[in-house]
């Protein structure tokens, strides 16, 4: 190359951060998320997977989510989601997805944080929900972000109140990226979250790599077998939970929407392995039985995230090979808030039934990414 040939990987950087998409200007945003999860699936030796497993999987999914009428109305139905299509869900899910990770708990369930809102005691990701609108219906600007800037620690801390004695996990960060976030949206939009939505020009590849180049809190990258893999699961369930609340209208129209992988957090893999699409080596299987916690960026917890994104796409592949109507039907983001919701089904079962529900334990690494 002449010495006055820019070097292609800088120049292709150089686009990137400047939001303007690989190489060619009108080649469309790319994630590089799928790229990112086919290395980790061909450089794993802890998780695979299991080809007749995703076979049967594709078909069974694909009759539960006929039968169920499984469609992106399913996000309103849920009770504690914002119903309003305007731009206080905007900031709603964009609040929310910034702090959706992390929620599980050493503890039992009498134990374990918790939040008591409308006669409930919510955990998990609905615990985040909840603290939201109940700071919301207390007058609490949560979703405002010059708040997250002027609010004080204890201001804060309050809103994320839990009703037992182990309080939110991760909590410190969580108002850390609060205020950073806050931050960087005064500098950079005007302080709106919806000028971030509208400079992505309704693509969901361009609408997830603006979040992780301006938002260091949304950049899930991870380094594996020295190569940087993305994973980006909050900036894709970010921008899914705005497809899925607007039906793909007004603030939710995305062009590129299928371009969104599943989102890999510790709900999917648990899910992919019951249902015999992921395979766990012996050593992994045990340690995850034993509830030993993995360390973020560990190998074993990338391949774990990264075969989860490789699976949904070989399992949609052969869905669609089953069923062609799939294709337009059906799509990474349907297919994981199906898988979600039937994990949180089986679990909610299981306890209503009194017993324990028949899946190996989701895997334990405590992060912001997930
Ligand atoms: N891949 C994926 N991960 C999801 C969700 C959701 C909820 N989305 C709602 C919106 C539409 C759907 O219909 C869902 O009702 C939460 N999570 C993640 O799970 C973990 C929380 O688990 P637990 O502690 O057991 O509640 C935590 O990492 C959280 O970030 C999802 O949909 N997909």
């Amino acid at each position: 190359m002449s010495d006055d040939e820019a070097d292609p990987e800088l120049l292709e950087l150089l686009r990137q951060s400047l939001g303007l998409g690989s190489g060619s200007a009108d080649a469309p945003p790319n994630t590089r998320v799928l790229e990112s999860a086919e290395f980790i699936y061909d450089n794993s030796i802890s998780v695979s997977i299991v080809s007749g497993g995703t076979k049967a999987a594709a078909s069974s999914i694909w009759r539960m989510m006929q039968e169920k009428g499984f469609s992106t109305k399913t996000w309103s139905d849920h009770e504690l989601h914002p119903k309003a299509k305007d731009e206080s869900t905007i900031n709603f899910i964009f609040t929310m997805d910034l702090l959706n990770f992390s929620f599980w708990s050493v503890l039992d369930e009498q134990k374990r944080f918790q939040v008591t809102y409308q006669g409930n005691n919510w955990t998990g990701y609905m615990s985040l929900v909840a603290i939201l609108q109940r700071a919301l219906e207390e007058g609490t600007p949560i979703t405002t972000p010059t708040f997250w800037i002027e609010a004080t620690d204890e201001q804060l801390r309050h809103v994320f109140r839990s009703s037992t004695d182990e309080e939110m996990p991760l909590l410190d960060e969580r108002i850390a990226l609060l205020r950073e976030t806050g931050q960087v949206l005064n500098e950079c939009f005007d302080g709106s979250i919806v000028n971030v939505i509208a400079q992505a020009k309704k693509s969901a590849a361009g609408l997830v790599n603006l979040l992780v180049d301006y938002f260091p809190g949304f950049r899930d990258e991870h380094t594996f077998h020295g190569k940087t893999v993305r994973l980006y699961k909050r900036a894709q369930i970010l921008v899914a939970d705005l497809w899925a609340a607007f039906n793909g209208k007004e603030y939710g129209t995305f062009d590129d929407i299928e371009h969104i992988t599943i989102f890999p957090d510790y709900r999917i893999p648990q899910m992919l392995q019951s249902l015999n699409v992921l395979w766990y080596s012996p050593r992994l299987e045990a340690k995850i039985k034993r509830q030993e916690e993995i360390k973020s960026g560990d190998n074993l917890e990338i391949e774990i995230r990264g075969c989860s994104i490789w699976a949904v796409e070989l399992l949609r592949r052969e869905m669609i090979k089953q069923h062609p109507e799939a294709k337009e039907k059906v799509n990474p983001i349907l297919i994981d808030f199906f898988l979600y919701d039937t994990c949180k089904e089986r679990e909610a079962a299981a306890e209503r039934a009194g017993t324990k529900d028949d899946m190996l334990p989701h895997h334990r690494t405590r992060s912001i990414w997930y």
